[in-house]
């Protein structure tokens, strides 16, 4: 499967086309809907998450509820961008008399974009980096993400998020009964953290943030149940699937890092301390008596839960700002905002758990004869049946 994203943060609308998908799989808007309000909530947003009230509208691939194998393309439109028709308008900008619009952009964030995204291919107003490189994109990724969701779902593969650590304050909650109830828990917090005292202090950090015109990162965790074993591959650097996951988790704005399971602490483990023993039972066939290494080995799934996190730094556009230097004048200057967030950790923790279903489900999709769901739905059932027998 595939996907590509076009849409700029101001314009009209955002847009999605996925291919691939097999036949006879039901869809509907409202799956895709909720997974876009969840990615809309979360504590240390700015304003603009007030403006938009993100809706998908399926314009191909659907008929009577079912996917047809043809490309399902969706649209979300862009509310803010009746703000800036003029800004943002495709017509060469023609002003009335005494019209002013602002003046481009020349100032470069530290952090965000926009210089390298300027030099790289010769926009002099900054705008046209920042327009793209906005992580307004991420609405498609989640929409993508939410039909992937949907055809894992209908494999017995759940995924799920949570928030691990916000500007410092960790959540010292890892264990949960299910991931039904972690869903529960995350979907009821503000920062989607299943520890209660951590989320006080998590929220607490933000409001700090914003009082002192900062921003902060954190750490988000993604959990996938139900992956039978063998999904990925050893043969080749570009068919290993934990490689896929890092670097679908690391394409998402202002994410610099991954670890599987114990992750970095292997670093300073013993062998011993960090392999999972294999054992195995008539019910469950292979299975490991610990799951330190996160779902992975040799590229493939284990088939125990993959446990991926990824760390997210702090948003780059400052109400109090770092000094950078005027495209146009050379010239330092330390200039104020309008608006930004000054933290997205939980909402880019939905983000994260969209970018794995895609690429879990789409790893699934190539290596299974996957034209049909109901074919598809047979194979891999047949595969976790094989896995359990072997
Ligand atoms: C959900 C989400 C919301 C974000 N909101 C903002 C924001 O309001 N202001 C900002 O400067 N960066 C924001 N970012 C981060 C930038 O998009 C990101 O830092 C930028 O695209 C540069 O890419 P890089 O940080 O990966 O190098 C956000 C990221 C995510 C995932
Ligand atoms: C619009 C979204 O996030 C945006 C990501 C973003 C950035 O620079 O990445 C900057 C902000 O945009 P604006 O300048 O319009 O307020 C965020 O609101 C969204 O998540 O839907």
């Amino acid at each position: 499967m595939r996907y590509l994203t076009a849409g700029e943060s101001h314009g009209p609308q955002l847009t999605t086309i996925i291919e691939g998908l097999p036949a006879g799989m039901p869809l509907l808007a409202e799956d895709i809907n909720e997974e876009l309000a969840r990615r809309q909530k979360g504590y240390g947003r700015g304003r603009r998450m007030q403006i938009e009230k993100d809706t998908a509208q399926i314009a191909s691939g659907i008929r009577h509820g079912l996917t047809l194998g043809s490309p399902v393309a969706l649209v979300v439109e862009n509310n803010d961008w009746k703000h800036w028709t003029k800004i943002m308008g495709q017509e060469p900008l023609e002003l009335d008399e005494g019209e002013e619009v602002k003046r481009k952009i020349t100032r470069p964030r530290p952090g965000h974009a926009d210089l390298n995204g300027g030099l790289k291919y010769g926009h002099r107003d900054l705008r046209n980096v920042l327009e793209r490189s906005s992580a307004r994109e991420t609405t498609v990724r989640v929409a993508a993400g939410a039909v992937a969701k949907k055809l894992l779902s209908l494999l017995g593969i759940e995924v799920a998020s949570h928030v691990v650590e916000i500007g410092g304050v960790k959540s010292e909650v890892r264990n949960y009964k299910s991931i039904s109830s972690l869903k529960e828990i995350t979907e009821n917090s503000p920062v989607r953290c299943l520890d209660p005292k951590a989320e006080v202090e998590m929220m607490k950090a933000i409001d700090q943030a914003k009082e002192n015109g900062d921003s902060i990162g954190g750490i988000v965790e993604v959990i996938v149940e139900g992956m039978p074993p063998g999904v990925g591959s050893y043969v080749h650097y570009d068919r290993k699937l934990d490689a896929k996951l890092a670097a679908a988790i690391v394409s998402i704005n202002a994410f610099k890092g991954v670890e599987f399971g114990i992750g970095f602490e292997a670093a300073h483990k013993p062998g011993s301390e960090v392999h999972d023993e294999i054992a195995w039972n008539e019910q469950d066939g292979y299975y490991r008596k610990s799951n330190r290494l996160g779902g992975f080995e040799g590229g493939m799934t284990t088939g125990m839960p993959i446990v991926v996190r990824g760390v997210m730094k702090p948003i780059p556009t400052l109400y109090k700002p770092l000094q950078s230097v005027d495209i146009d004048t050379k010239e330092p200057f330390t200039a104020s905002i309008e608006r930004s967030d000054s933290c997205a950790v939980p909402a880019a923790a939905v983000v994260a758990e969209h970018a794995v279903a895609w690429e879990i489900a789409s790893a699934i999709v190539d290596q299974f004869y996957a034209d049909r769901l109901d074919t598809l739905i047979d194979t891999v059932e047949k595969q976790r049946q094989y896995a359990r027998e072997f």
